[in-house]
Formats: C-alpha cells, sequence, structure tokens
C-alpha cells in the first residue's frame, strides 16, 4: 500500500515541474502524529548509520522540520518544492509574492478547516495594555522571591491565560501561584479553573469530542479525561451565563460590560436584526454554540502564542544584556520621563520592546505555516516566472521559518537575533524635532509585503494580531523597566558560556505535540 500510494503521488508531483522529495511515511496521520516526537529520534538514530541516514526521511519526516532547517531546503532547491508523502502531496513554498498570491486567492485556495474569529476592536486594546502589565508586574513580584526561576513557562502560561479570562470574559484573577491547587475533585471549578484544563487538554478534546468527554459514557473514561469533561462541561455554562447577563443588559439599555464575550453578544444580536434586500433574507446572528466555538478559537489561539513567544523572548533577553540596556533605555524614556503609561501614550512610543518581539517572532515564531489546499480543483500559481499546474487534493505550505531565514530578505546575518535591524532613525533635524530625543526619531522597519508574516496575511490572517502586539509590547516593557534577567551558570560555569548554552537552548527547541 505504502509504496502504490508514493508512486501515484510521485508520478502526480512530478508533472508540476518542481524539485520532488519523497518520505515513506503521512505527516497528517493521526498514529504518526502521536508517534514520531518518540520514534523521530529512534529513527534518526537507526538510519544515522545507513547511507540513508542523511536523506530525505531524517530530513522531513518530523513535525515542524522547517523550523531547524530555515531557509536551507530553500536554497538548495529553490523556491518551491513537493513533498510526497503516503497521504497529500505538500507544496512548500518559500517566495513572497507567491505566498501573498496564495493567501489573497482565498476562494481557489482556502483553508482545510473554516474557523470564525471574534471581534478585535481598537476600543478592547486599552483593556489588553492594562491587564498585561498588570498582570506582568505581579509575575515579577512572584518572580522575586524565588532564589532563582528554573522555569518560565508555566508562569507566562498563566501570565496569557490571565489576560485572556479578563479581556474575554470579564473575569480578572490575581497572578497568585498559591492559588494553584484548587480542589478539582469534588469542588465546584472556577472559570479560570475550567479553561485553563480545555486548553492544557486541548489535543485531548478535539481528538475525542466535547460529546465523548461530557456525554453518558462519561463514566467509562479515566479519571482524568472525566475532569476534562467536568471542566467542559462547567465553561460552558459559564459562557452560558454570560451570554444571558450581556443579552439581559442590552435588553434593558445599559452599556457592554467591555470584553470579548460582550463585544461578540451584541455584534451578534445587531447582525441578527439586519436584513439583506438582495436576498431577501434575514440574518440569524451567532447562536450559542457558535459563541461558544468561537469563545473556545479565541482562547486557544491566543493562550500558548502569546506564551511560547514570550518564553522565547525572555530567553533571548537572558543570552543578550545589551539588548536589555537598548530596551531599558526606551521604557526609562516613554514610561518614567515622560510619564506615557497608558496604551494610546506608551504602546506606540515603545518601539525598541515591539522590535524585540519582532525579531523574536522573525527567528522563532510560534505558527511556522499556513496551510492552504487546491481542494476539488485543478489551480495554477505562480513561482518566480514559472507557472506550475497544481494537482487537486495538494496542501500547499507557506513555510514562515524558511522565509524568515532567507538572505535576500534579511541579509547574510538572517539567522542572528538582532532586534536593532527592525530600527532606524529619522535624521531629518527641523526646528520642531530639535528638542526630541533620539527615541522620538526612530522609527519601526515595515518589510515589504509576504517577507514577514507571523500573523499571516490576506482575509483570514490571525484576528489577535493587535491584541499580541500589544500584549506582548506591554509585558516587555514591565518585565524590563528596572528587571534584568540573567542565566543561572551551572557548576564553575562562567557568564559568558552560560549565555552561550542560553542560545543553544533556543536552537534546539522546537515543536512538539504533547509535553
Ligand atoms: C504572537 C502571537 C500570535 C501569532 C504569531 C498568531 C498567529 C496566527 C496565525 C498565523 C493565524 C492563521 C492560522 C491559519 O491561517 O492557519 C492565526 C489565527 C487566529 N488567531 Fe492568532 N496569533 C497570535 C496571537 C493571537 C491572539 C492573542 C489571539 C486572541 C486573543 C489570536 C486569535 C486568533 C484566532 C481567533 C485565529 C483564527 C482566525 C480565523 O479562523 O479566521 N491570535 N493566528
Amino acid at each position: 500500500w505504502v509504496v502504490h500510494r508514493l508512486t501515484t503521488n510521485y508520478s502526480i508531483a512530478k508533472r508540476v515541474g518542481v524539485p520532488v522529495v519523497v518520505i515513506p511515511v503521512d505527516p497528517e496521520s493521526p498514529l504518526w502524529m502521536l508517534t514520531s516526537d518518540y520514534l523521530g529520534p529512534f529513527i534518526d538514530c537507526v538510519l544515522s548509520w545507513i547511507p540513508y541516514g542523511s536523506g530525505s526521511f531524517t530530513r522531513y519526516a518530523h513535525r515542524g522540520w522547517d523550523v531547524h532547517d530555515k531557509a536551507k531546503s530553500f536554497l538548495e532547491l529553490g523556491d518551491a518544492f513537493i513533498l510526497v508523502t503516503t497521504g497529500k502531496n505538500w507544496l512548500y513554498i518559500c517566495n513572497a509574492d507567491t505566498i501573498m498570491e496564495l493567501l489573497q486567492r482565498r476562494k481557489e485556495f482556502d483553508r482545510p478547516v473554516e474557523i470564525m474569529g471574534p471581534p478585535f476592536g481598537e476600543p478592547n486594546m486599552g483593556l489588553v495594555w492594562t491587564e498585561c502589565i498588570r498582570q506582568a508586574n505581579e509575575m515579577l513580584d512572584y518572580w522575586k522571591g524565588c532564589p532563582d526561576i528554573r522555569q518560565t513557562g508555566k508562569d507566562v502560561r498563566r501570565f496569557s491565560l490571565h489576560v485572556l479570562t479578563s479581556t474575554g470574559f470579564g473575569k480578572s484573577y490575581s497572578f497568585d501561584r498559591s492559588t494553584d491547587e484548587v480542589s478539582k475533585e469534588g469542588g465546584q471549578l472556577t472559570y479560570k479553573d475550567s479553561l485553563s484544563l480545555i486548553l492544557e487538554n486541548a489535543i485531548l478534546v478535539m481528538l475525542l469530542g466535547p460529546n465523548l468527554l461530557t456525554g453518558s459514557l462519561q463514566r467509562f473514561l479515566p479519571k482524568h479525561w472525566r475532569l476534562v469533561g467536568r471542566a467542559t462541561n462547567t465553561f460552558k455554562k459559564h459562557i452560558a451565563e454570560s451570554i444571558k447577563e450581556e443579552k439581559e443588559l442590552m435588553a434593558e439599555g445599559k452599556a457592554n460590560k467591555g470584553n470579548f464575550i460582550s463585544a461578540m453578544v451584541r455584534a451578534s444580536e445587531e447582525d441578527a436584526r439586519s436584513y439583506d434586500p438582495s436576498t431577501g433574507q434575514h440574518s440569524h446572528g451567532l447562536s450559542e454554540k457558535e459563541i461558544f466555538g468561537n469563545i473556545f478559537v479565541f482562547n486557544f489561539a491566543g493562550h500558548d502564542s502569546i506564551a511560547i513567544t514570550l518564553t522565547y523572548v525572555i530567553t533571548h533577553l537572558a543570552a543578550h544584556p545589551e539588548i536589555q540596556d537598548w530596551i531599558a533605555a526606551e521604557i526609562n524614556h516613554v514610561c518614567k520621563e515622560q510619564g506615557a503609561t497608558t496604551y494610546r501614550d506608551a504602546f506606540p512610543r515603545l518601539r525598541r520592546c515591539t522590535a524585540v518581539v519582532y525579531e523574536t517572532l522573525r527567528t522563532s515564531t510560534p505558527f511556522p505555516a499556513v496551510v492552504k489546499t487546491t481542494g476539488f480543483a485543478q489551480r495554477s500559481i505562480k513561482v518566480n516566472d514559472k507557472n506550475l499546474d497544481l494537482p487537486p487534493g495538494m496542501n500547499i505550505i507557506s513555510t514562515f521559518p524558511s522565509m524568515n531565514a532567507h538572505p535576500r530578505h534579511w541579509g547574510d546575518d538572517a539567522s542572528t537575533w538582532r532586534p536593532s535591524r527592525w530600527i532606524s532613525t529619522n535624521q531629518e533635524d527641523s526646528s520642531s524635532e530639535k528638542e526630541s530625543s533620539i527615541f522620538d526619531r526612530e522609527i519601526l522597519y515595515t518589510p515589504p509585503r509576504g517577507v514577514f508574516m507571523p500573523w499571516s496575511d490576506g482575509d483570514r490572517a490571525c484576528p489577535g494580531k493587535k491584541f499580541a502586539q500589544v500584549e506582548l509590547t506591554g509585558a516587555v516593557s514591565a518585565l524590563f523597566k528596572d528587571y534584568r534577567v540573567e542565566p543561572v551558570p551551572e557548576n564553575g560555569e562562567s557568564m559568558e558560556s552560560a549565555r552561550k548554552r542560553t542560545v543553544d537552548v533556543i536552537e534546539d527547541s522546537g515543536m512538539v505535540l504533547f509535553d
């Protein structure tokens, strides 16, 4: 079967006219997804003893291979190549124009799965800013009490969860770690506990589905799965109550609560009142199930993405004390000397802090690719001057880590983490600018369209882009205003070698399905 699939897919791929690489597995198979993290290193080890070891299997069979490979494959094979697997054929693209075209021709190259984004308006950004500064300061207070911090991951996830519960649901929690051990056995789960359990077990929830976890067969499931089922039920109840409250406020003509769920309920109610004269149809607004789905997507998409990026930011900064001083000078100027602390005053001026976030997303992006499909039809796409005819059922991958590391766009030091590449200084010295400091004349670089897209682009781009920029810039400014981070040296190790080890840890990091 494997040989039959591979030869069929290979002959289809060959006709497209770009280089072809073959791997004898299906990266989309659930079995391979669950086992590849464990089997991958073992297979690598076995294959390294035979001549085939340096070939395509070890290089391309792991999920997230492009995170480590960066631009190498594209420098060797050109801007497009096809990975033939026992499942689909995957066309990998590292070309800004082609990627933009793919994202814009949405009707032809849709996403394999449809999901809808909730509203992310500018009015909510002040709330995001206030909450992320508060959470970052409380996280800092907690860290100040620790002799050294061996693991930031858990704390940063807590930070990100709290920003979501506050902005999404109007529930503000203190960072306090002593409330970690809530009674999850018999007692009532809070909104935060249930959301946290769902997010930590999101793969389980998606694989088994909420119906199985909460239905009549629930009592036959393992204890932990039952707890996740209980969390799913409780979460739904909290959302239902919140929707009801918001509708009552609306009916009484009262102001909304200023969080995402209320924004979504109101947008949905307005939509339900609208009438489309061209079709003669009234819109139905969003059902409770759809609002629940949107809230889940909002939380799922906004949780780990922030936690992963902030973890990388802190780790990069630990290896680069000079950049900590560079951003501290800006934070000092904007927040202390100029007294700008609000979203409107401070965020647009903290360009160096944003540059640190962008440079981290460039070198260690949490979303390595956007996947499109040709669907049921034959499509064509241009890569440089060549038109490629693509067969139905082919996946097309725009690989961000490769684009982000390509010397064509980022120069010879593309693989170096250097936030200053994002900042230029306006040299003009008009009379009104004489008083202004260097910080006020700095400009944040905007790369050409299609070159830097951690949030994707086009009409299916991340709706949380601004949310993420505000939250991450706010967190960096709060954490590094008065404090510095440095690696903890191991026995007898110099600080220089500890910093080098920190960079190695980043280089060695990658994607895993479970931790
Ligand atoms: C550094 C942080 C983030 C990055 C790099 C990021 C990146 C992305 C990307 C690349 C997509 C498109 C995925 C695809 O097309 O397959 C996406 C979708 C999405 N993101 Fe983000 N995101 C971030 C933070 C957030 C935050 C904070 C939120 C919400 C608070 C959020 C909400 C969403 C939602 C709801 C979608 C799905 C949109 C849809 O289906 O139309 N994201 N994100």
